[in-house]
């Protein structure tokens, strides 16, 4: 189980995260909500070991976390989808995450493009695989679609074999077609590795459809934490969205 504890951060006069204390049981699909500026990012900071807490604890794997050097926490199994496929434009889809994988397994990269092993090659597939980037295994990655670079970014996370996987807001910049694509993709892997995910969500008909527990930050608090049922016909949530663009009242009558 991951358990963040009475976690606190300010950036000078802003405080980014207010004693947040938020329980995520092993195999749980979560989503963090909140208006613009809620301290969402600034919560993946901390729990990743991006930023370092004023106060708090962020216990995983049996232990204190904080302090550890992001690396440090990916070991320990919790790794996160960043923007990185667009770096490694001139590598294929299957290069860049075989690239990874081995990296994790700490191997040589340079000699295993020339001899690569059973094992590394299993899992770059499986990865694949599971994220329907199979048939775009030859591809390079700067040719992809932006939905498929965002799954590349996700295979690249899934490479570190994580326990923990945190995705924040995988599905910016998509139309809504391509949204639900990948929100399925997200869906399928959780379901295939029962890993525990975490994501960050702006589009609320995606979250009520998904996420077993929600909860919602707003002043880098949190406001309301339930399920979908609880979250949309919760007061003080519909009162933070009012005036907002994320249409909760809209998504509210969905389903
Ligand atoms: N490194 C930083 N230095 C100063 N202020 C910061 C820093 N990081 C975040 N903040 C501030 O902390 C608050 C929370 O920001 P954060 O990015 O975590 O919110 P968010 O909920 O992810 O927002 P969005 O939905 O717009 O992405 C904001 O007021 C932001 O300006």
């Amino acid at each position: 189980m991951l358990s963040v504890q009475n976690l606190s951060k300010s950036f000078g006069g802003v405080q980014a995260t207010r004693d947040v204390s938020i329980d995520f049981p092993d195999g749980s699909l979560t989503a963090i909500i909140g208006p613009n500026g809620a301290g969402k990012t600034t919560f993946f900071n901390l729990i990743s070991g991006a930023i370092r807490p004023d106060a708090g604890k962020v216990v995983f794997a049996g232990q204190d976390i904080v302090g550890r050097s992001s690396l440090e926490v990916v070991r320990l199994g919790m790794a996160r989808a960043f923007q990185v496929a667009a770096l490694f434009p001139s590598l294929t889809v299957k290069d860049a995450v075989t690239a990874a994988v081995t990296s994790h397994q700490r191997k040589s990269w340079t000699l295993l493009q020339r001899f690569p092993l059973e094992g590394t090659q299993h899992r770059t597939d499986e990865i694949l695989e599971l994220l329907g980037l199979s048939s775009k295994a030859n591809t390079l990655s700067r040719n992809l679609s932006h939905g498929d670079q965002k799954l590349l970014d996700i295979g690249l996370a899934l490479a570190m074999d994580p326990k923990v996987l945190l995705l924040d807001e995988p599905t910016a910049g998509m139309g809504p077609d391509e949204r639900w694509r990948m929100i399925g993709k997200v869906q399928h892997l959780w379901e295939v590795k029962k890993m525990t995910v975490l994501f960050i969500e702006h589009d609320m008909d995606i979250v009520f459809k998904i996420a077993q527990a929600i909860h919602v930050l707003k002043y880098g608090a949190v406001l309301a934490q339930g399920t979908a049922d609880e979250i949309r016909r919760n007061q003080d949530v519909i009162d933070a969205y009012l005036g907002t663009d994320h249409h909760l009242a809209h998504a509210a009558g969905q389903e």
